[in-house]
């Protein structure tokens, strides 16, 4: 049924599950055999196919929402009020757009800095959803004085290379920042498979993995790991071999214990 290469795909056993806090946690074991980029990208792949009905739209609304919940259990919106939504010129930066808006409802005060704005309708209707918030969209840096917290949704999967402009400046700006950074998917600038490079070292906060963490994931020293994305049915997870873990309750993320990796 489904036209894809057979996947030496990592595993993500649920072993030791534990109780914290009513909620069943599992630990993540990852048994990497294969790039973990191949499995998101296809996974993904297949809920776009024809077979899996899904649109991009969607995945990324929920990719977006995946992110607003983290930051709101990252971060209390009576002292971390302001978030700075950084946005790149692809999908990574739609999902920040989402994240914004969801943000707002939940009570925070988001500001986007999008330098480079496509005209794709995607783009541009998630953009008028947030200036029908009176979100405000910068195109040059305001500066982070009044932020509390950093959203890096600049590049995702699809960034190679060097960091071309306009986005050397942002990327440098998570390098010597003090405030904290919530990465959406992969830090931007790092390798997806070997993490930092000698360009870009920064660390977030904060990881928010997609569909399942890259294999970038290993260089990730930050406080919080969350997978998001709840959108992988049972049949496409024993496919690839992917054992999704225990969301709790209605949430659109679950936190992963860093140890796991
Ligand atoms: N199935 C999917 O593809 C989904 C992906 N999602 C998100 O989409 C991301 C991947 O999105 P895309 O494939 O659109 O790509 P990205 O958003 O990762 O980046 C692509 C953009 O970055 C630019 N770019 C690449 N290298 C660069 C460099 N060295 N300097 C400057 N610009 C550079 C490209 O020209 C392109 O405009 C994922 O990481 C995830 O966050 C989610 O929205 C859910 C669905
Ligand atoms: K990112």
């Amino acid at each position: 049924m489904f036209g894809l290469r057979k996947f030496n795909a990592p595993v993500l056993r649920p072993a030791a599950p534990f109780i914290a806090g009513g909620l069943t946690v599992f630990y993540l074991v990852a048994k990497i055999q294969g790039a973990m980029i191949d499995l998101a990208q296809a996974i993904d792949e297949e809920l776009m196919s024809t077979a899996g009905g899904f649109s991009v739209d969607q995945l990324m609304e929920l990719a977006g929402l995946s992110v607003a919940q983290a930051v709101q259990k990252s971060f209390d919106k009576t002292q971390f009020p302001n978030i700075l939504v950084c946005v790149g010129p692809g999908n990574n930066g739609g999902d920040g757009l989402v994240a914004a808006r969801h943000l707002f409802h939940f009570g925070y005060k988001p500001t986007l800095y999008y330098p480079k704005q496509p005209n794709k309708d995607l783009y541009q209707r998630l953009l008028t959803q947030c200036r029908n918030l009176n979100v405000p969209i910068h195109q040059e840096f305001p500066g982070d004085q009044t932020t509390d917290v950093f959203i890096d949704s600049i590049f995702g999967f699809s960034f190679h290379g060097e960091v071309r402009d306009p986005f050397k400046d942002i990327i440098q700006t998570f390098e010597q920042t003090k405030k904290p950074i919530v990465a959406v998917d992969i830090p931007s600038g790092w390798d997806v498979e070997q993490g930092p490079t000698h360009h870009v070292q920064y660390q977030p906060d904060v990881l928010v993995s997609l569909t399942a963490p890259k294999l970038c994931v290993h260089h990730f020293k930050g406080k919080k790991h969350f997978l998001g994305g709840r959108f992988v049915p049972p049949h496409l997870a024993k496919q690839f071999d992917f054992q999704v873990p225990d969301f709790p309750e209605g949430d659109q993320v679950v936190e992963l214990p860093l140890s796991s990796f």
